[in-house]
């Protein structure tokens, strides 16, 4: 059984690079790491005929089922599997499946709202905020929503300018005061090799959560190790 030892929140603007920073960062620890999208948790809208969940506001916090991700981050760090979510952008609804995901040493939590809930963010070890110009973003945006997401570049400029970008402002763009860091200009080689440095000395056993995960293990398995010096 793996307590994760090291678990990094990621947030930023649509488009600003979380993606890239995560899988950068994470590239040299192989299977010890586990990437959590925080849009696996947008909420279950089966109940709604399409139509109708196109037009929701994605970008609000309330688009999100917080008390599942709560749950399934507090299993991970406890150790326990969880059935994660998993999110379909073109039919704007979660799918039927759901992916057993294993704890593994590393824990990356990423979305534009990674660091927006107070309970959620408590739980990172690692805060990081990804900060991309606006302009680089949009363009980012529409030609993954047009060509990935199967959507009109009609809508995206509409969704972009009715909630995206107020819902930015609003709320994702004040989470940075709960980043410890803030990576400018996202995946910039000299941050995300800093960052690797960080996340390979985690793995390799210099956290505090390492104290934790032995203390769990050792009353999980009733054993209490003496060391000699
Ligand atoms: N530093 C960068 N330089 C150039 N392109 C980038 C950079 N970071 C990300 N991209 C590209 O921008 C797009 C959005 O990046 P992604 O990491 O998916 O953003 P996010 O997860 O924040 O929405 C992808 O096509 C990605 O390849
Ligand atoms: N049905 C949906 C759900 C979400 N979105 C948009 O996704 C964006 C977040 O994902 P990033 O990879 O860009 O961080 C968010 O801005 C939502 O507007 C959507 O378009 N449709």
């Amino acid at each position: 059984m793996t307590i994760p030892s090291f678990v990094i929140g990621i947030a930023g603007g649509t488009g600003a690079g979380k993606t890239t920073v995560a899988r950068l960062i994470t590239e040299n620890v192989g299977d010890s790491v586990t990437r959590i999208p925080v849009d696996n948790y947008y909420k279950d809208l089966s109940h709604l005929p399409i139509e109708e969940r196109e037009t929701v506001n994605y970008d609000h916090p309330s688009a999100f089922e917080w008390s599942l991700l709560r749950t399934q981050l507090e299993n991970l760090l406890e150790g326990r599997s969880i059935e994660m979510p998993e999110y379909d952008f073109t039919a704007h609804n979660r799918k039927s499946d759901r992916t057993i995901v294993e704890p593994t040493d590393v824990i990356v939590l990423e979305g534009i709202f990674a660091l927006y809930d107070e309970k959620v963010t408590e739980m990172l070890d690692l805060r990081l905020y990804v900060e991309t110009d606006a302009d680089v973003r949009i363009l980012r945006r529409i030609q993954r929503d047009v060509i990935d997401r199967g959507r009109k570049l009609e809508g995206v400029m509409q969704q972009y300018l009715d909630t995206v970008k107020p819902m930015h402002e609003q709320f994702i763009e004040p989470t940075k005061s709960h980043a410890d860091l803030i990576i400018p200009e996202g995946a910039n080689s000299v941050a995300v090799n800093l960052l690797e440095e960080k996340i390979r000395t985690e793995v390799e056993g210099n956290s505090s959560r390492n104290w934790e995960r032995d203390s769990i293990e050792n009353e999980l398995t009733g054993t209490l190790e003496i060391e000699d010096d």
